[in-house]
Protein backbone atom coordinates (compact mmCIF):
# COMPACT_ATOMS: atom_id res chain seq x y z
CA UNK A 1 0.00 0.00 0.00
CA UNK A 2 1.37 3.38 -1.13
CA UNK A 3 -0.08 6.07 1.55
CA UNK A 4 -2.27 9.04 0.49
CA UNK A 5 -0.20 12.33 1.15
CA UNK A 6 -1.76 14.40 3.39
CA UNK A 7 -1.30 18.20 1.96
CA UNK A 8 -1.65 20.03 5.17
CA UNK A 9 -1.12 23.31 3.50
CA UNK A 10 -4.56 23.64 0.93
CA UNK A 11 -5.96 23.10 4.18
CA UNK A 12 -4.38 25.59 5.90
CA UNK A 13 -5.08 27.82 2.55
CA UNK A 14 -9.10 26.82 3.25
CA UNK A 15 -8.84 27.33 6.99
CA UNK A 16 -7.12 30.30 6.51
CA UNK A 17 -10.13 32.12 4.49
CA UNK A 18 -12.44 31.54 7.16
CA UNK A 19 -10.19 32.77 9.75
CA UNK A 20 -9.61 35.57 7.80
CA UNK A 21 -13.26 36.38 7.58
CA UNK A 22 -13.06 36.13 10.85
CA UNK A 23 -10.73 39.29 10.97
CA UNK A 24 -12.71 40.99 8.77
CA UNK A 25 -16.00 40.89 11.17
CA UNK A 26 -13.87 41.89 14.25
CA UNK A 27 -12.96 45.03 12.72
CA UNK A 28 -16.17 46.09 11.35
CA UNK A 29 -17.42 45.42 15.06
CA UNK A 30 -14.67 47.34 16.37
CA UNK A 31 -13.03 44.81 18.88
CA UNK A 32 -9.62 44.84 18.93
CA UNK A 33 -7.63 41.80 18.06
CA UNK A 34 -3.58 40.81 18.83
CA UNK A 35 -1.23 37.63 19.42
CA UNK A 36 1.93 38.04 21.50
CA UNK A 37 4.59 35.66 21.86
CA UNK A 38 6.99 34.91 24.35
CA UNK A 39 9.63 32.98 23.58
CA UNK A 40 12.49 32.11 26.19
CA UNK A 41 15.86 31.20 25.13
CA UNK A 42 16.48 30.01 21.64
CA UNK A 43 14.57 26.38 20.96
CA UNK A 44 15.01 25.39 17.09
CA UNK A 45 10.95 24.17 16.81
CA UNK A 46 9.71 27.57 18.80
CA UNK A 47 12.06 29.98 16.47
CA UNK A 48 10.72 27.65 13.70
CA UNK A 49 7.08 28.63 14.75
CA UNK A 50 7.61 32.12 15.36
CA UNK A 51 8.66 32.64 11.75
CA UNK A 52 5.99 31.26 10.57
CA UNK A 53 3.44 33.38 13.13
CA UNK A 54 5.12 36.45 11.70
CA UNK A 55 4.46 35.70 8.53
CA UNK A 56 0.60 34.44 8.62
CA UNK A 57 0.01 37.56 11.27
CA UNK A 58 0.97 39.83 8.94
CA UNK A 59 -1.29 38.19 6.15
CA UNK A 60 -3.82 38.64 8.42
CA UNK A 61 -3.11 41.81 9.47
CA UNK A 62 -3.13 40.88 12.94
CA UNK A 63 -0.73 42.70 15.18
CA UNK A 64 1.91 40.34 16.74
CA UNK A 65 4.27 41.15 19.77
CA UNK A 66 7.43 39.21 19.43
CA UNK A 67 8.65 39.05 23.05
CA UNK A 68 12.21 37.13 23.33
CA UNK A 69 13.83 37.12 26.51
CA UNK A 70 17.30 35.17 27.21
CA UNK A 71 17.62 31.89 28.22
CA UNK A 72 18.82 32.87 31.72
CA UNK A 73 15.60 34.68 32.31
CA UNK A 74 15.10 34.32 35.61
CA UNK A 75 11.28 33.33 37.04
CA UNK A 76 10.35 37.18 38.24
CA UNK A 77 11.53 38.40 34.76
CA UNK A 78 9.07 36.06 33.07
CA UNK A 79 6.08 36.89 35.54
CA UNK A 80 7.07 40.78 34.87
CA UNK A 81 6.27 39.58 31.04
CA UNK A 82 2.95 38.00 31.42
CA UNK A 83 1.51 40.82 33.95
CA UNK A 84 2.64 43.17 31.36
CA UNK A 85 1.09 41.12 28.60
CA UNK A 86 -2.39 40.48 30.64
CA UNK A 87 -2.18 44.14 31.03
CA UNK A 88 -2.55 45.07 27.72
CA UNK A 89 -5.58 45.76 26.06
CA UNK A 90 -4.09 45.53 22.01
CA UNK A 91 -3.37 42.30 23.06
CA UNK A 92 -5.95 39.21 23.41
CA UNK A 93 -4.35 36.16 22.76
CA UNK A 94 -0.94 35.09 24.79
CA UNK A 95 1.26 31.71 23.25
CA UNK A 96 4.27 31.46 25.89
CA UNK A 97 6.83 29.13 23.35
CA UNK A 98 7.88 25.80 24.81
CA UNK A 99 9.68 24.19 26.05
CA UNK A 100 11.06 26.67 28.74
CA UNK A 101 14.27 26.75 30.22
CA UNK A 102 14.67 23.67 32.56
CA UNK A 103 15.72 26.11 35.40
CA UNK A 104 11.89 28.13 35.20
CA UNK A 105 8.85 26.59 36.94
CA UNK A 106 6.11 26.05 33.33
CA UNK A 107 3.35 25.45 35.74
CA UNK A 108 3.89 28.58 37.66
CA UNK A 109 4.10 30.68 34.43
CA UNK A 110 1.64 29.24 32.90
CA UNK A 111 -0.94 30.12 35.94
CA UNK A 112 0.07 33.66 35.77
CA UNK A 113 -1.76 33.62 32.40
CA UNK A 114 -5.38 35.45 31.96
CA UNK A 115 -7.53 33.01 31.33
CA UNK A 116 -8.93 35.19 29.17
CA UNK A 117 -5.65 35.53 27.06
CA UNK A 118 -4.71 31.76 27.42
CA UNK A 119 -5.02 30.45 23.77
CA UNK A 120 -2.87 27.61 24.30
CA UNK A 121 -5.43 26.05 27.12
CA UNK A 122 -2.21 25.78 29.44
CA UNK A 123 -3.85 27.60 32.68
CA UNK A 124 -5.46 25.48 35.23
CA UNK A 125 -8.57 26.94 34.54
CA UNK A 126 -8.37 26.42 30.56
CA UNK A 127 -6.50 22.87 30.88
CA UNK A 128 -9.68 21.96 33.56
CA UNK A 129 -12.15 22.81 30.68
CA UNK A 130 -10.60 20.64 27.92
CA UNK A 131 -10.22 17.93 30.02
CA UNK A 132 -13.54 17.73 30.89
CA UNK A 133 -15.11 18.23 27.33
CA UNK A 134 -16.08 21.56 27.61
CA UNK A 135 -12.95 23.47 26.14
CA UNK A 136 -12.65 27.52 25.81
CA UNK A 137 -9.90 27.16 23.30
CA UNK A 138 -8.93 24.32 21.64
CA UNK A 139 -4.48 24.08 21.83
CA UNK A 140 -3.67 24.85 18.50
CA UNK A 141 -1.68 21.58 18.14
CA UNK A 142 -3.95 18.81 19.29
CA UNK A 143 -6.78 20.76 17.27
CA UNK A 144 -4.86 20.76 14.09
CA UNK A 145 -4.21 16.92 14.08
CA UNK A 146 -7.97 16.64 14.80
CA UNK A 147 -9.07 18.61 11.80
CA UNK A 148 -6.87 17.46 9.77
CA UNK A 149 -7.90 14.16 10.16
CA UNK A 150 -11.39 15.05 10.02
CA UNK A 151 -10.94 16.67 6.94
CA UNK A 152 -9.46 13.24 5.24
CA UNK A 153 -12.14 11.47 6.37
CA UNK A 154 -14.78 13.49 4.93
CA UNK A 155 -12.79 13.88 1.90
CA UNK A 156 -12.32 9.99 1.98
CA UNK A 157 -15.90 8.87 1.89
CA UNK A 158 -15.40 7.70 5.82
CA UNK A 159 -17.82 8.60 8.33
CA UNK A 160 -16.45 10.34 11.32
CA UNK A 161 -18.36 8.88 13.53
CA UNK A 162 -18.40 5.58 12.69
CA UNK A 163 -14.38 5.45 11.97
CA UNK A 164 -13.69 6.56 15.68
CA UNK A 165 -16.07 4.16 17.43
CA UNK A 166 -14.13 1.75 15.68
CA UNK A 167 -10.54 3.24 15.71
CA UNK A 168 -7.95 3.19 18.44
CA UNK A 169 -6.03 5.89 18.47
CA UNK A 170 -2.43 5.84 19.98
CA UNK A 171 -0.49 9.38 21.15
CA UNK A 172 3.37 9.25 21.18
CA UNK A 173 4.07 12.11 23.68
CA UNK A 174 2.30 13.35 26.26
CA UNK A 175 3.16 17.26 27.24
CA UNK A 176 0.71 19.34 28.27
CA UNK A 177 0.63 21.35 25.16
CA UNK A 178 0.33 18.66 22.65
CA UNK A 179 -0.06 14.97 23.90
CA UNK A 180 -2.47 15.31 26.84
CA UNK A 181 -4.83 17.36 24.91
CA UNK A 182 -4.93 15.33 22.29
CA UNK A 183 -6.04 12.56 24.30
CA UNK A 184 -8.78 14.21 24.99
CA UNK A 185 -9.92 15.03 21.78
CA UNK A 186 -9.51 11.74 20.75
CA UNK A 187 -11.78 10.64 24.15
CA UNK A 188 -14.27 13.50 22.72
CA UNK A 189 -14.64 11.41 19.28
CA UNK A 190 -15.16 8.41 21.48
CA UNK A 191 -12.44 6.55 19.94
CA UNK A 192 -10.40 4.05 22.30
CA UNK A 193 -7.18 5.83 23.36
CA UNK A 194 -3.48 5.10 24.14
CA UNK A 195 -1.13 7.13 25.21
CA UNK A 196 2.94 6.73 25.62
CA UNK A 197 5.80 8.50 26.69
CA UNK A 198 9.17 7.67 26.50
CA UNK A 199 9.42 4.70 28.52
CA UNK A 200 7.53 2.88 25.68
CA UNK A 201 10.90 3.11 23.57
CA UNK A 202 13.17 2.38 27.01
CA UNK A 203 11.40 -0.99 27.54
CA UNK A 204 11.16 -1.76 24.00
CA UNK A 205 8.21 -1.84 23.70
CA UNK A 206 6.94 0.89 21.28
CA UNK A 207 6.38 -1.42 18.05
CA UNK A 208 3.99 -3.30 20.36
CA UNK A 209 2.18 -0.31 21.57
CA UNK A 210 2.02 1.35 17.82
CA UNK A 211 1.60 -1.35 15.72
CA UNK A 212 -1.77 -2.14 16.99
CA UNK A 213 -3.13 1.88 16.16
CA UNK A 214 -5.72 2.97 13.60
CA UNK A 215 -4.47 6.22 14.04
CA UNK A 216 -0.94 6.96 14.65
CA UNK A 217 -0.22 10.81 16.67
CA UNK A 218 3.59 11.08 16.67
CA UNK A 219 5.09 13.86 19.01
CA UNK A 220 7.83 12.89 20.44
CA UNK A 221 10.57 15.56 19.36
CA UNK A 222 12.81 12.47 17.68
CA UNK A 223 13.35 12.28 14.52
CA UNK A 224 13.32 8.83 12.86
CA UNK A 225 11.21 7.23 15.77
CA UNK A 226 8.89 5.78 13.52
CA UNK A 227 9.51 3.30 11.08
CA UNK A 228 7.49 0.75 8.88
CA UNK A 229 7.97 -1.55 11.25
CA UNK A 230 6.18 0.59 13.88
CA UNK A 231 2.83 0.81 12.19
CA UNK A 232 0.07 -1.39 10.82
CA UNK A 233 -0.30 -1.75 7.19
CA UNK A 234 -2.91 0.73 6.42
CA UNK A 235 -3.03 2.88 9.36
CA UNK A 236 -3.14 6.78 9.17
CA UNK A 237 0.36 8.63 10.67
CA UNK A 238 0.27 12.21 12.17
CA UNK A 239 3.27 13.33 12.24
CA UNK A 240 3.50 16.42 14.59
CA UNK A 241 7.66 16.62 15.01
CA UNK A 242 9.68 19.65 13.88
CA UNK A 243 13.39 18.64 14.11
CA UNK A 244 16.55 20.22 12.83
CA UNK A 245 17.94 18.02 10.57
CA UNK A 246 21.97 19.31 9.29
CA UNK A 247 22.65 18.04 5.69
CA UNK A 248 26.20 17.60 5.77
CA UNK A 249 26.39 17.94 2.36
CA UNK A 250 25.42 21.63 2.04
CA UNK A 251 25.93 22.33 5.46
CA UNK A 252 22.37 24.25 5.61
CA UNK A 253 19.73 22.50 8.45
CA UNK A 254 16.25 21.45 7.24
CA UNK A 255 13.40 20.35 9.52
CA UNK A 256 11.94 16.82 9.70
CA UNK A 257 8.97 15.23 11.75
CA UNK A 258 9.87 12.37 14.02
CA UNK A 259 8.34 9.71 11.68
CA UNK A 260 10.45 8.22 8.69
CA UNK A 261 8.39 9.26 5.85
CA UNK A 262 9.97 7.61 3.19
CA UNK A 263 9.76 4.32 4.68
CA UNK A 264 6.12 4.65 6.27
CA UNK A 265 4.85 5.56 2.91
CA UNK A 266 5.01 2.23 1.82
CA UNK A 267 2.73 0.92 4.49
CA UNK A 268 0.05 3.48 5.81
CA UNK A 269 -3.06 4.55 4.35
CA UNK A 270 -2.46 7.95 5.13
CA UNK A 271 0.44 10.02 5.89
CA UNK A 272 1.42 13.98 6.95
CA UNK A 273 4.64 15.19 5.81
CA UNK A 274 6.88 17.45 7.40
CA UNK A 275 7.33 20.24 6.42
CA UNK A 276 3.79 20.42 5.19
CA UNK A 277 1.48 18.47 7.29
CA UNK A 278 0.13 19.48 10.57
CA UNK A 279 2.71 22.67 10.95
CA UNK A 280 1.10 24.88 8.54
CA UNK A 281 -2.76 24.16 10.16
CA UNK A 282 -1.71 24.93 13.60
CA UNK A 283 -0.21 28.38 12.26
CA UNK A 284 -4.05 29.03 11.30
CA UNK A 285 -5.33 27.72 14.12
CA UNK A 286 -3.15 30.00 16.38
CA UNK A 287 -4.49 33.03 14.43
CA UNK A 288 -8.02 31.46 15.27
CA UNK A 289 -7.87 31.24 18.60
CA UNK A 290 -6.26 34.33 18.89
CA UNK A 291 -9.86 35.96 17.21
CA UNK A 292 -11.67 33.78 19.55
CA UNK A 293 -9.91 35.44 22.66
CA UNK A 294 -10.64 38.76 21.51
CA UNK A 295 -14.89 37.95 21.48
CA UNK A 296 -13.90 35.95 24.25
CA UNK A 297 -12.27 39.53 26.29
CA UNK A 298 -15.71 41.35 25.98
CA UNK A 299 -17.26 38.66 28.26
CA UNK A 300 -14.30 37.44 30.83
CA UNK A 301 -12.70 40.11 32.60
CA UNK A 302 -8.87 40.38 32.29
CA UNK A 303 -8.56 40.00 36.39
CA UNK A 304 -10.85 36.92 37.06
CA UNK A 305 -8.75 34.71 39.91
CA UNK A 306 -6.76 32.52 39.05
N1 LIG B 1 3.84 20.74 14.12
C1 LIG B 1 3.40 21.45 15.15
O1 LIG B 1 2.42 22.15 15.01
C2 LIG B 1 4.07 21.34 16.47
C3 LIG B 1 5.20 20.60 16.61
N2 LIG B 1 5.76 20.40 17.83
C4 LIG B 1 6.91 19.50 17.87
O2 LIG B 1 6.44 18.25 18.37
C5 LIG B 1 7.45 17.61 19.13
C6 LIG B 1 6.92 17.34 20.52
O3 LIG B 1 6.62 18.56 21.15
P1 LIG B 1 6.23 18.64 22.69
O4 LIG B 1 5.09 17.76 22.98
O5 LIG B 1 6.11 20.06 23.02
O6 LIG B 1 7.60 18.02 23.34
P2 LIG B 1 8.00 17.61 24.82
O7 LIG B 1 9.48 17.46 24.77
O8 LIG B 1 7.39 18.51 25.82
O9 LIG B 1 7.35 16.16 25.03
C7 LIG B 1 7.80 15.06 24.31
C8 LIG B 1 7.04 13.84 24.73
O10 LIG B 1 7.48 12.75 23.94
C9 LIG B 1 7.91 11.69 24.78
N3 LIG B 1 9.07 11.02 24.17
C10 LIG B 1 10.32 11.51 24.03
N4 LIG B 1 11.12 10.61 23.44
C11 LIG B 1 10.35 9.52 23.20
C12 LIG B 1 10.60 8.25 22.63
N5 LIG B 1 11.82 7.90 22.20
N6 LIG B 1 9.59 7.36 22.56
C13 LIG B 1 8.35 7.69 23.01
N7 LIG B 1 8.05 8.88 23.55
C14 LIG B 1 9.05 9.78 23.65
C15 LIG B 1 8.28 12.32 26.10
O11 LIG B 1 8.17 11.35 27.13
P3 LIG B 1 8.41 11.68 28.68
O12 LIG B 1 7.19 12.48 29.10
O13 LIG B 1 8.46 10.35 29.34
O14 LIG B 1 9.67 12.47 28.75
C16 LIG B 1 7.24 13.43 26.20
O15 LIG B 1 6.05 12.96 26.75
C17 LIG B 1 8.65 18.57 19.06
O16 LIG B 1 9.44 18.17 17.95
C18 LIG B 1 8.02 19.92 18.79
O17 LIG B 1 8.90 20.82 18.16
C19 LIG B 1 5.21 20.90 18.97
C20 LIG B 1 4.09 21.67 18.90
C21 LIG B 1 3.49 22.01 17.62
N1 LIG C 1 3.44 26.47 23.53
C1 LIG C 1 3.84 25.99 22.35
N2 LIG C 1 2.93 25.64 21.42
C2 LIG C 1 3.35 25.19 20.20
O1 LIG C 1 2.50 24.87 19.34
C3 LIG C 1 4.76 25.10 19.92
C4 LIG C 1 5.65 25.48 20.93
N3 LIG C 1 5.17 25.91 22.13
N4 LIG C 1 7.00 25.42 20.73
C5 LIG C 1 7.54 25.07 19.44
C6 LIG C 1 6.64 24.12 18.70
C7 LIG C 1 6.94 24.02 17.23
N5 LIG C 1 5.76 24.49 16.56
C8 LIG C 1 5.61 24.64 15.19
C9 LIG C 1 4.38 24.79 14.59
C10 LIG C 1 4.25 24.94 13.22
C11 LIG C 1 5.39 24.92 12.43
C12 LIG C 1 5.26 25.05 10.95
O2 LIG C 1 4.30 25.57 10.43
N6 LIG C 1 6.23 24.51 10.19
C13 LIG C 1 6.20 24.50 8.76
C14 LIG C 1 7.56 24.82 8.19
C15 LIG C 1 8.67 23.97 8.75
C16 LIG C 1 10.05 24.33 8.23
O3 LIG C 1 10.31 24.10 7.06
O4 LIG C 1 10.86 24.83 9.05
C17 LIG C 1 5.69 23.13 8.28
O5 LIG C 1 5.65 22.20 9.11
O6 LIG C 1 5.37 23.01 7.10
C18 LIG C 1 6.64 24.79 13.01
C19 LIG C 1 6.75 24.65 14.37
C20 LIG C 1 4.82 24.84 17.49
N7 LIG C 1 5.27 24.66 18.72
Amino acid sequence: MTATIIDGRKMADALQEQVAAEVRALAVDGIRCGLATVAVGNDYGSRAYVTRIKRITSRLAVPHQAVTLPADSTQEAVRDTIARLNADASVSGVLILRPLPPHLDEAGIFQELSPAKDIEAVHPDNAGLLALGRPRYLPSTPASVFHVLDEWLDAAGEDRADFYHRSLIVVIGRSNNVGKPAVSLAYDRQAAVESIDVWASRSGRLGWHTRRADVLIVAAGVPGLIRSEHIREGAIVLDVGINPLLDPATGRTRTVGDVDFDDVINRARAITPVPGGIGPVTDVWLVRNTVTAARNALTITATEPK
